[in-house]
């Protein structure tokens, strides 16, 4: 399965086209909508979510509720766009207009400069448009039908947030992958530990109030993979690497790590490897599961754990250095209106971008057409894995 996606933030809309979903999965707009709403929730939001109410329109690949093996096109509104129709050329602007015509003042940590010396735009506003994290808004209506494949074949997500601005929330959960999601959801932060909630709230105020801006850690969980899906024999087809790639795709995302991941550093080998057990009932299973559901590349049929760091948000209140590209004279930037943590709303992309991974690596593996014979083919795998 591929997917592509194009938009920009203050247009009219995003555009995504996902090729290569099996026929006869059941698909409504219910299922989209329910994750866009998600993604536009989460304390340290700012103004632009007020504004927009993200509802996939579905244009192709589905008839009657289910998917018909052909390209699926799905569209969001940008409800913003009416107010930046001179600004994104639909409309003309009258010479005496007090419109922002160009954007020649580069944010530190945006896409700005690098990206105006690459198109050679003098207006940099042709650069921010699409580097954007607006654009995440398909990703997760793509990540939803991705889902809802995982959710045929018993296969759930959930994701949390585990650090908000330097205050870590106790992750030693013991409870189902429902009910963890419950909590998530119910938590403005989308964090396990209501101790810690307060505070990762607390922080974010803070920062509000200072003008500066606080990133965080994300958690992905995914329980019921089957064992062996990816592959060792090449590198590009190692699903571990994949995942890591798909976090760090997420803007403003600077490190991936899979099960223990970088405490691995710290640790014995004895404290790392996960012992193997056999029983009859469940055939073979792991004491542990600190290499988070992977070893060469493969899934170990133990949940899979991956987790994304996020900077701080770029655009401060607080105003960075930076330079006029026309005149070159230094300048301290102002905005009108940013976010001052997405670390929660994050998180929610965390989980589209490790559903689509792992989706497509499935249908991949298991026969790519119809959804009731990747059905059959991954119950018999599992079958077969638990007689082996
Ligand atoms: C859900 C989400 C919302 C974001 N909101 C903002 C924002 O309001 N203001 C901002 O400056 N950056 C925001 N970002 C981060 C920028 O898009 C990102 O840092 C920038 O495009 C540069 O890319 P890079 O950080 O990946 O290098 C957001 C990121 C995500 C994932
Ligand atoms: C629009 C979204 O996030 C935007 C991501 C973003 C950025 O620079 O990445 C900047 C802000 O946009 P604006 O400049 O229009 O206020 C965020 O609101 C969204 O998540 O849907």
């Amino acid at each position: 399965m591929r997917y592509l996606t194009a938009g920009e933030s203050h247009g009219p809309q995003l555009t995504t086209i996902i090729e290569g979903v099996p026929a006869g999965l059941t698909l409504a707009a219910s299922h989209i909508n329910g994750e866009l709403a998600r993604r536009q929730k989460g304390y340290g939001r700012g103004r632009r979510m007020q504004i927009e109410k993200d509802q996939v329109n579905i244009l192709s690949g589905v008839r009657h509720g289910s998917t018909l093996g052909s390209p699926i096109t799905l569209t969001v509104e940008n409800r913003d766009f009416q107010h930046w129709r001179k600004i994104m050329g639909a409309e003309p602007i009258a010479d005496d207009e007090e419109v922002k015509r160009q954007i020649t003042r580069p944010r530190p940590g945006h896409a700005d400069l690098n990206g105006a010396i690459k198109y050679g735009h003098r207006d940099m506003r042709n650069v921010l448009e699409r580097s954007s994290a607006r654009e995440t808004t398909v990703r997760v209506a793509a990540g939803a039908v991705a889902k809802q494949i995982l959710s045929e074949l018993g296969i759930q997500v959930a994701g949390h947030v585990i650090e908000i601005g330097g205050v870590k929330a106790n992750t030693t959960h013991s409870e189902s992958l429902e009910t963890l999601r419950q909590k998530a959801e119910d938590s403005p932060v989308r964090c396990l530990d209501s101790e810690a909630e307060k505070k990762m709230m607390k922080a974010i105020d803070d920062a509000k109030e200072q003008g500066d801006s606080i990133g965080g850690i994300v958690e992905v969980i995914v329980e019921g993979m089957p064992v062996g899906v990816g592959s060792y024999t090449q590198y590009d087809n190692k699903l571990d690497a994949k995942l890591a790639g798909a976090i760090m795709s997420i803007n403003a995302f600077k490190g991936a790590e899979i099960g223990v991941g970088f405490e691995a550093a710290h640790r014995p080998g004895s404290e790392v490897h996960d012992e193997i057990l056999w029983n009859e009932q469940d055939g073979y299973t792991r004491r542990t599961n600190n290499a988070g559901g992977f070893e060469g590349g493969m899934t170990t049929g133990m949940p899979v754990v991956v987790r994304g760091v996020m900077k701080p948000i770029p655009t401060l209140y607080k105003p960075l250095q930076s330079v006029d590209i026309d005149s070159k004279e230094p300048f301290k930037a102002s905005i009108e209106r940013s976010d001052s943590c997405a670390v929660p709303a994050a998180s929610v992309v965390a989980e589209a971008v490790v559903a689509w991974e792992l989706a497509s690596a499935i249908v991949n593996q298991f026969g790519n057409d119809q959804m009731n014979v990747i059905k059959e083919n991954v119950r018999r795998h599992r079958e077969s894995a638990r007689d082996f």
